[in-house]
């Protein structure tokens, strides 16, 4: 147990390309976004576990001897390998007091938050006393990877705390990021999270909150793309709420419904990947307006193949129609829907054509901002390196 309490955060991502399709076996590029979720445990007394999470309007405490009665009857069915069994998540449901059919964004996170407790714990160490608070500068459920944040959190957070990673903070440090085979492990504890929220993710996302930076991922094989130019990409949240985990599930009856169909599209998202992954790779840290033709119509292609899968959104009709008559080019990005949507900017694209383009989307009432991409992965924070503004909210909530 860390006697002074720790401060993990993990970054949120945009997928580039690859969204849907990576959930089967295609590739994804995405890159870790500058906007981070937080999470701070502190030691707490009384034999309780307690759990904030201002984010989805959560707060709940379970006394120790309760968890560890639950854990001990559910022991066996813990297996980190495989997709938390129905039978494990009833259990959850029923000691938690969440309805059977729950999918609300507080039922989902207390969910999430039991099983890699419980699993953890199983598995490595005991649940300390503790008061944990979630705190995320994301926009929950808006395509931007905020489950898989506040899951990579979690681990990182609950396997440091049984001892089954390290502390890797010297004195003196404000930051430290853990071994390539400590994020391995952090990384596939947070995909179980995901299983909890997402039903079947692809592991896209939680692979970038761990990793940070830009990566390709398929079928679990990641690698991190060395040379990534400074892509300047303008946010956009059209605040239309969504459930990945609906979105995926409607894309694969579309599959099986019309395979003849629908397989072509995922294997031409699969090659815009590609092609992507090639121009990035081609292009100089700080790359001329030559290359934005290409990587323009990449977005245009993949945005009408994503409303052929179902994933569209006359919202996003609407962002990706603002922003060409501005001259710009946008498509959804994460699970669609809804949520974000990403604009790529030229290098010369004035900030007076930002800002135009940005008063356009405000007044259909969506939120945009620019924001930097290729963000370090998981942290570890001392706790005064945190401003005092994220120590503040974290205190407060
Ligand atoms: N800060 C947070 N605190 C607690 N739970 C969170 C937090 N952020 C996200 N979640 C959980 O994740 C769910 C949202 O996940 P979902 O996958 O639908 O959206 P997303 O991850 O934001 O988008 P995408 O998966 O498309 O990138 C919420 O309903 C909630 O259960
Ligand atoms: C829609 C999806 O491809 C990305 C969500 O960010 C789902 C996944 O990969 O798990
Ligand atoms: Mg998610």
């Amino acid at each position: 147990m860390a006697e002074r309490g720790l401060v993990v955060s993990a970054p949120g991502k945009v997928i580039l390309h690859g969204e849907h399709a990576v959930v089967h076996g295609k590739a994804a590029l995405a890159v870790a976004l500058g906007l981070r979720t937080f999470l701070c445990l502190r030691p707490g007394g009384e034999e309780r576990l307690r759990v904030r999470l201002p984010g989805v309007g959560v707060l709940r405490s379970w006394d120790l001897p309760g968890l560890r009665a639950l854990r001990g009857r559910l022991e066996a069915d813990f297996d980190e390998s495989k997709p938390p069994s129905a039978e494990l998540l009833e259990a959850l449901k029923e000691f938690a007091g969440i309805p059977a059919e729950a999918s609300a964004p507080d039922s989902l996170a207390i969910l999430a938050f039991l099983y890699m407790c419980l699993a953890i714990s199983a598995k490595y160490g005991d649940v300390p006393s503790a008061d944990i608070v979630v705190w995320s500068e994301l926009p929950t459920g808006a395509g931007l990877g905020s489950s898989a944040a506040y899951a990579v959190c979690l681990a990182a957070a609950l396997l440091r705390t049984c001892g089954a990673i390290s502390c890797p903070l010297k004195d003196g440090e404000t930051t430290a990021r853990w071994t390539e085979e400590e994020m391995t492990l952090i990384n596939s504890w947070a995909f179980q999270g995901e299983r909890v929220i997402h039903g079947n993710p692809s592991g896209v996302d939680n692979a970038v909150a761990t990793w940070g930076g830009a990566l390709r991922y398929q079928s679990g094989k990641i690698k991190s793309l060395k040379r990534v130019p400074t892509l300047r990409i303008l946010l956009t949240n059209t605040k239309v709420p969504r459930s990945t985990k609906v979105l995926v599930v409607g894309v694969k009856e579309k599959i099986l419904k019309f395979p003849a169909i629908m397989n072509p599209v995922l294997d031409s998202i699969d090659a815009i990947s590609q092609e992507c992954q090639s121009v990035l790779e081609a292009m100089p840290a700080n790359p001329s307006p030559e290359y934005y033709p290409v990587l323009e119509e990449l977005f245009d292609i993949n945005q009408h193949h994503l409303n052929v899968i179902g994933v569209g959104h006359p919202s996003l009709d609407r962002l990706c129609r603002v922003t060409a008559s501005h001259g710009l080019h946008s498509k959804l990005t994460g699970a669609g829907g809804g949520g974000c949507g990403i604009t790529l900017l030229r290098p010369d694209t004035t900030l007076l054509a930002v800002e135009a383009a940005k008063r356009d989307l405000c007044a259909c009432g969506f939120e945009c901002w620019e924001t930097d991409i290729g963000a370090p992965g998981v942290t570890l924070h001392s706790s005064s390196s945190l401003n005092a503004q994220v120590l503040h909210a974290l205190s407060e909530s």
